[in-house]
Order: structure tokens, then C-alpha cells, then sequence
């Protein structure tokens, strides 16, 4: 995983993407330690008064807004004005996300959100992408997914938890394949691809959904609108 990113380039991203909130809005919360910066910002402007509702896109982040003390809603009751998530990589407009295995809720709430944006440290920017790409897939397919993944011309590997014996299981009880197809010269092809398999409930390519990238560093945040 590309996760090198100092904590304070993380905080940067978080924080200024955080600062885009206003009176009124329903907020996508995204996974991931640079998402998390965000999500703590956000709870200190509530406590200052800023009136907003999240949407967690995690167990994880869910947890965390309840202990910033953000109001929440489930994305079924409204319909999301902003949202502010991180990604395992960046590649023009185009992210693999899905290190943190909640990429199938991460992608409704961010492909839902009228503006999406993307938070990340510069170890996370890239000129194409090459990240394995995380598929979440029902347990039953997780063989015949492994072979159509194969014939795509990917490796796939089951991700393991680190401290239990056995396999990741995500918040939707499925399991993930990390599926390493070397550089992706075109995502949109590979994720139409990969959206065909049956039983794979969702794949970690966001071709095209992020309206900007705020990457953090020592200095200061870089915005790139996209
Ligand atoms: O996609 C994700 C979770 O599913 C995360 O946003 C991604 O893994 C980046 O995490 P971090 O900010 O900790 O580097």
C-alpha cells in the first residue's frame, strides 16, 4: 500500500478540503487515515457551530464523526452535497481506492456527491495507474472472479487480515481481491471490464468521478480541479 505519506501532508489535504463546508450541507465522510483528518475538522466546526449532516461511506468513519459529534444520516434518507475521501492512488481524474476494503459504499457516496473530493498525500499521485485494483466480491465468486481476472490479464490476491487468522471481510461481509494488472493505460476500459463479472459487487477504479484533488504536503495544499 502506498501509505508514506507523512501524517502532516495528510492533514493539510484534510483540513483544507474541510474548510469547503457550509451551513446547510450533507456530507460524504470518506475511509482512511487522510479522509480522517477531515472528518475530525469537520466535528470541530460543529462544535463552533456549523450546521451539517455526514454520511459515513465506513464502519470506521462512522465511528469516528459519532465521537466528533457530527449529526449522521444514511445516504437512503438524503442526498449528498459534498463529499471528501482519500485514495490509495491518483492518476489525472482517475483514483484506485479501496486500501481500507470500503470502496463499494465509498463509491455511492462519492459518485453521488454533487461535488467529490479527493484527499491525498503526494506518494499518491501518479502519472497512470498501477495500484492493484481491489475487486469486493461475494465469497461464492471469489474463485470464478480469481480466473476472469486471470484471462483480463491481472494477478489476483485475497486479502488477509493482519490480526486475525483468515481473509478480510468488509463491512458488506464480502471478501476482497487485490488484482494487480501493472499499468492501466485505460481505466475506463478496465472498469467496464471488471463491472461485467458477476459477483463482483463493486471494483476500486473511480474513473472520472472526483471534481478535484486537494494534495497536502509540509508547505501547504496543492488544489487541482479537475
Ligand atoms: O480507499 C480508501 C479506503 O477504502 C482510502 O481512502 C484509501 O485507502 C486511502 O487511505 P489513506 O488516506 O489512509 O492513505
Amino acid at each position: 500500500m502506498k501509505q508514506g505519506g507523512s501524517d502532516a501532508a495528510k492533514r493539510a489535504a484534510g483540513e483544507a478540503a474541510a474548510e469547503t463546508a457550509e451551513d446547510g450541507m450533507v456530507i460524504g465522510l470518506g475511509t482512511g487515515s487522510t479522509a480522517a483528518h477531515a472528518i475530525r475538522a469537520i466535528g470541530r466546526q460543529v462544535d463552533a457551530g456549523l450546521d451539517v449532516v455526514g454520511v459515513p461511506t465506513s464502519f470506521q468513519s462512522r465511528e469516528l464523526a459519532r465521537t466528533a459529534g457530527i449529526p449522521l444520516a444514511d445516504l437512503d434518507e438524503v442526498t449528498v452535497d459534498l463529499a471528501i475521501d482519500g485514495a490509495d492512488e491518483v492518476a489525472g481524474g482517475d483514483l484506485v481506492k479501496g486500501g481500507g476494503a470500503a470502496h463499494a459504499r465509498e463509491k455511492i457516496v462519492d459518485a453521488s456527491a454533487d461535488r467529490f473530493l479527493v484527499v491525498a498525500d503526494p506518494t499518491k499521485m501518479a502519472e497512470t495507474l498501477s495500484y492493484p485494483v481491489p475487486l469486493e466480491v461475494l465469497p461464492a465468486a471469489r474463485t470464478t472472479v480469481a480466473e476472469s481476472v486471470r484471462e483480463l490479464g491481472g494477478d489476483p490476491d485475497l486479502r488477509r487480515a493482519e490480526r486475525k487468522d483468515g481473509p478480510v471481510v468488509t463491512d458488506n461481509g464480502n471478501l476482497v481481491l487485490d488484482c494487480a494488472f501493472g499499468e492501466i493505460a485505460d481505466p475506463a476500459a478496465l472498469a467496464a471490464d471488471l463491472a461485467t463479472l458477476p459477483g463482483v459487487v463493486e471494483h476500486g477504479l473511480f474513473v472520472d468521478v472526483a471534481d478535484a484533488v486537494y494534495v497536502g504536503s509540509e508547505d501547504g495544499v496543492t488544489v487541482r480541479e479537475l
